[in-house]
């Protein structure tokens, strides 16, 4: 039967309602109707096409690209798409382009740390992208250790203006989108200087080209920094190279809204954590954990389609050949990703919801919740766009031969998403920082402090650190709370254990950097369980659809009995598992993954299908 036949075969057979399960997906009805009329808006216009992209060489790639922008901001303004859907156009037209940046980080961060008349100032013309900009934070010399950062914006009183300086090579601006070709401003952090006291680092909007001409302006020196890993791919983007010599602008170019510097060089600190300073990168991180679900959606539909049509051995009497989808082998490295796609969707949903109720409370100074929006966006952020990094290249060996070739569309999605793992934080240290959040916790439990939100469960430790999961047969692991007290245990035990180890040792700071790697492991214990947590509070909802709940039941549990299985070290060396229990999690599992696709074969299809649907215009 030919693919297409057996696709339309399976959609006859669909053990649910394929279009309410869109919905779950999308998040909304109202967003899935957005997505899909921008995703046939894009698939049907030839300006956005992309299968030609990895032939381009790097000039023609980024012409291409800039003539991709440039008509898709055309359309955006022609058929006044909302903010929204514009969003989406910019997500379909699927190409890192150097808006992304304007759009994605120099437009948040003047909302986010600008004062009232510096964003009535500069965002006007940031909308109407009479102004392009970048964000200039990462130098040569540092880029996760911000603070180390080596640019100066020494304010001089004689003339009320900051002088913005790179003082070394290694201060050179280094890796910001969109600096290389395209950006006439950048928004710079600096360390800045007052009456030669130094006060950590701030930003700074910096214009570095002329409007008329393009061309840099005096002191500054700019460009591209070359090819990036793969073809076509990230090369699409202009990441520049960026000096300053002693550039001068106008003292209220410093972003005002977290700290002032008065007319007199007085610098005042307002009464807000320093670090919201750093509030454009926990905003992106946010958004990246939506993303990681979409790319791994992509990937998974590949290899998906592929296993399904796909026939190697197994033939009898001249007969067909056994789909490889079929092998056990297959299933038990396909449907896991398959799960974490929808695992991702629900964790990054309820992030946008944590991100937007601090943006609120930050509004009416109630700073009670950053630590803890911190940890989230850095551990999601991290843990996410790892699985999904390590998911597309597992998906292109699924797809064996064929998975390598361009075509496929696995290269270069890989090619695309795997410096998520790096940029907006290296996910090792974005891990210690969730891991200083987790430590600093257990610290405070005996002073009497309860912990609340994500890491209410380390209040109830003393249980967790003795409990057994109530566990005998192999569909005991169906149950959403036995699951979910045998992550909870994992995560508080790890935790627990690593707060003790510290002691042992003459300082909280060496103890970090001996026990680092076991903190960044009680930190991924501490970030999985939040996304199985979610997923269970998403199956609490109320679900409408013939059969999408219980369709969602089977990936929760693949997906948590997935990860229980590859992290088995973690749950027995806790205690919080038996190794008996153990080999009943993967008995279960293994049942899962004939439901996925014996008795459910719609299921599996379908969930390939309907994103595949989604996504229409982003298939190679
Ligand atoms: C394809 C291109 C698309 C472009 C994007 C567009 C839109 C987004 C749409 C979709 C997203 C999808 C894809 C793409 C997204 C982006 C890709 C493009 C470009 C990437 C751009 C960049 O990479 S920008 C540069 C990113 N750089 C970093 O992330 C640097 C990482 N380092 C740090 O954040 C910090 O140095 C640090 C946190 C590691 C350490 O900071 P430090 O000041 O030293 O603090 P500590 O001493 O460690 O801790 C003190 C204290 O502060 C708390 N804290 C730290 N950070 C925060 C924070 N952010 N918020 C709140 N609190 C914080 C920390 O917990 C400590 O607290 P305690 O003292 O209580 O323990
Ligand atoms: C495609 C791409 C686009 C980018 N776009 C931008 C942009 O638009 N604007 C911008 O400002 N920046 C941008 N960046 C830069 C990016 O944000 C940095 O590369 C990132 O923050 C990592 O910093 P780094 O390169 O200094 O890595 P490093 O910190 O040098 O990491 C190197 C290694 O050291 C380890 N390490 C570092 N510190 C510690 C520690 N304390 N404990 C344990 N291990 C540690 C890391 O885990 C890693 O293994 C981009 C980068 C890429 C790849």
């Amino acid at each position: 039967m030919e693919a297409l036949d057996y696709h339309a075969e399976e959609r006859r057979k669909a053990e649910f309602d394929v279009e309410e399960m869109k919905i779950v997906w999308a998040g909304s009805r109202q967003a899935y109707e957005i997505s899909d009329r921008v995703a046939r808006l894009v698939a049907s216009d030839p300006v956005f096409r992309k299968d030609n992209r990895t032939m381009l060489s790097r000039k023609d790639l980024f012409k291409d690209t800039l003539r991709k922008a440039a008509h898709a901001w055309k359309r955006i303004i022609e058929l006044r798409l909302s903010e929204e859907e514009a969003s989406k156009l910019r997500f379909f037209v699927d190409q890192p382009v150097f808006t992304d940046l304007h759009w994605g980080m120099f437009i948040p961060a003047i909302k986010g740390q600008g004062n009232e008349e510096q964003q009535q100032k500069w965002l006007p013309m940031a909308y109407k992208m009479q102004i392009i900009g970048c964000y200039a934070q990462t130098e040569l010399g540092h880029g996760s250790n911000v603070q180390g950062l080596e640019t100066t914006a020494t304010f001089d009183p004689e003339t009320d203006e900051f002088v913005i300086h790179s003082p070394t090579l290694t201060s050179s601006k280094w890796w910001p989108g969109g600096l290389g070709k395209v950006s006439t401003h950048a928004l710079i952090y600096a360390r800045l200087i007052t009456d030669g006291q130094d006060h950590g680092v701030h930003g700074f909007i910096v214009q570095l080209r002329s409007l008329d001409d393009h061309l840099p302006l005096p002191g500054i020196t700019v460009g591209d920094i070359g090819m990036k890993f793969g073809s076509g791919a990230y090369n699409s983007m202009d990441n520049g190279v960026l000096r300053f010599d002693h550039v001068r602008i106008l003292r209220d170019q410093m972003l005002m809204g977290v700290s002032q510097v008065t007319r007199e060089g007085k610098f005042m600190q307002s009464d807000v954590p320093r670090q919201l300073v750093y509030g454009t990168m926990v905003y992106v991180r946010q958004k990246i954990v939506a993303d990681a679900s979409c790319a791994l959606s992509r990937a998974v539909c590949i290899a998906t389609r592929y296993s399904v049509v796909r026939r190697q051995f197994g033939s009898h009497n001249g007969g067909p050949e056994t789909q490889v989808i079929d092998y056990k082998t297959q299933q038990s490295r396909l449907f896991p990703l398959l799960a974490s796609a929808y695992a991702f969707r629900f964790v990054g949903e309820w992030l946008k919801w944590l991100y937007t109720d601090v943006t609120q409370r930050l509004q009416a100074s109630d700073f009670s919740t950053l630590p803890e929006v911190h940890a989230c966006t850095a551990g999601l952020k991290s843990v996410t766009t790892s699985a999904t990094a390590d998911a597309i290249e597992e998906c292109r060996k699924l797809c064996g031969g064929h998975g390598y070739l361009s075509s496929s569309g696995l290269p270069e999605l890989f090619a695309v998403y795997v410096p998520a793992c790096t940029y907006e934080g290296d996910n090792v240290v974005l891990l210690l920082q969730v891991a200083r959040f987790l430590m600093k916790t257990v610290s405070q439990l005996g002073s009497g402090k309860k912990p609340v939100g994500t890491i209410a469960y380390m209040g109830r430790s003393e249980h967790l650190l003795q409990c057994r999961c109530e566990v005998e047969r192999a569909e005991d692991w169906l149950k959403p709370n036995v699951i979910l007290e045998a992550f909870e245990a994992r995560a508080a035990r790890m935790s627990v254990t690593c707060a003790k180890n510290l002691n042992n040792f003459a300082n909280q700071e060496e103890g970090f950097a001996q026990l680092a790697t076991d903190l960044a492991e009680a930190a991924v214990a501490h970030v999985q369980l939040i996304i199985v947590s979610k997923f269970i509070e998403k199956l609490q909802q109320d679900i409408p659809g013939k059969g999408v709940k219980r369709q969602l039941e089977i990936l929760f549990n693949v997906y948590a009995l997935s990860l229980l299985h590859k992290h088995l070290g973690d749950f027995v060396a806790s205690g919080c598992i038996t190794p008996k229990q153990g080999a009943l999690a993967n008995e279960q599992l293994r049942l899962l993954y004939s439901q996925v696709h014996f008795d459910n074969p719609s299921l599996l299809l379908y969930m390939v299908l309907l994103l595949e649907r989604l996504l229409q215009s982003t298939s190679f």
